[in-house]
């Protein structure tokens, strides 16, 4: 099954649109897990099984492994355990990969066969040739950025090329030209509502991962009402701090799971 069914049919089985982000880091660990040397793969873990059944989605970012030592084989260990205990459920390795076309198929190695995430996000800023590899994989996901939720966003993305921002152009050649095995889907921040629901228009039914609620200040019910698909779905809408910190006590599973719940249900009263 290709990531885009699993995706449709995980936002039915669950009934969410919420993609549970997995940003580990360990300033931000309850005490339980000084000195413990398997700090990152047992938090991380533990915010997976108590948040697994409000999620749409699982979206680990690479470079919170990857800063560490044994990082990587952390986050490695940390897929597997997903796609062994929550196999309908997605997982967005968030790496925002893009190089040329022989360093892209190391990089579509690396995400799919090493660390056995169903979809990764992309830059399409070096164009179809450093997509091509990834693309190819057509059972796994094409994530690529749009409309990033950053305020910086603005300085490339909202460029005016031929009349209209640059942003546009991404959404429209990746629906239209890049997007013939139906794998393809868009990172928009929930900070930009107004490009959201643009955006929107321009893709039809394509996934929308959205980051930026929460801890950036973007607005649930515009990133619904802006974002969704004639049926209620089409978002894999993210948090990473807004879960994975609820509480910096000894009841942080609990409080990631309550703060999960929460959303998910916030996110349900818009569609
Ligand atoms: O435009 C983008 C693309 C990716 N991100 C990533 O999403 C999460 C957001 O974390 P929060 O704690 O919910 O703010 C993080 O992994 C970013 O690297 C993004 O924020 N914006």
């Amino acid at each position: 099954m290709g990531f885009i069914e699993k995706l449709r049919d995980r936002w039915q089985a669950s009934d969410s649109l919420l993609c549970v982000g997995l940003d580990p880091d360990p300033a931000k660990f309850p005490d339980v897990f000084v000195d413990d040397d398997d700090a990152l793969f047992g938090f991380c873990r533990d915010i997976v099984d108590a948040t697994a059944e409000y999620a749409c989605a699982f979206k680990p970012q690479i470079a919170y492994f990857a800063a560490h030592n044994d990082g990587e084989a952390a986050l490695q260990r940390l897929i597997a355990h997903i796609n062994g205990a929550y196999p309908d459920i997605p997982v967005i390795l968030d790496a925002k990969r893009g190089d040329i076309g022989n360093t892209a198929e190391q990089y579509a190695v690396e995400a799919f066969d090493r660390f056995g995430a169903d979809a990764v996000t992309l830059n399409p800023y070096m164009g179809r040739d450093s997509a091509a590899p990834f693309l190819q994989r057509n059972d796994r996901g094409c994530v690529f950025l749009c409309h990033t939720s950053n305020p910086g966003a603005r300085d490339f993305q909202e460029l005016l090329v031929d009349g209209a921002p640059l942003y546009q152009h991404v959404a429209r050649t990746i629906a239209s030209e890049w997007n013939g095995d139906g794998n393809c889907a868009l990172v928009v921040g929930a900070t930009f509502p107004e490009e959201l629901k643009i955006i929107r228009g321009i893709v039809g039914d394509m996934p929308l991962l959205i980051p930026g609620i929460g801890a950036q200040g973007g607005d649930v019910e515009a990133t619904v009402r802006n974002g969704k698909t004639a049926n209620g779905t089409g978002l894999m809408i993210n948090s990473s701090r807004g879960i994975l910190y609820a509480s910096g006590g000894a009841g942080y599973a609990d409080a990631a799971a309550d703060a999960a719940k929460t959303l998910r249900d916030e996110i349900n009263r818009h569609r």
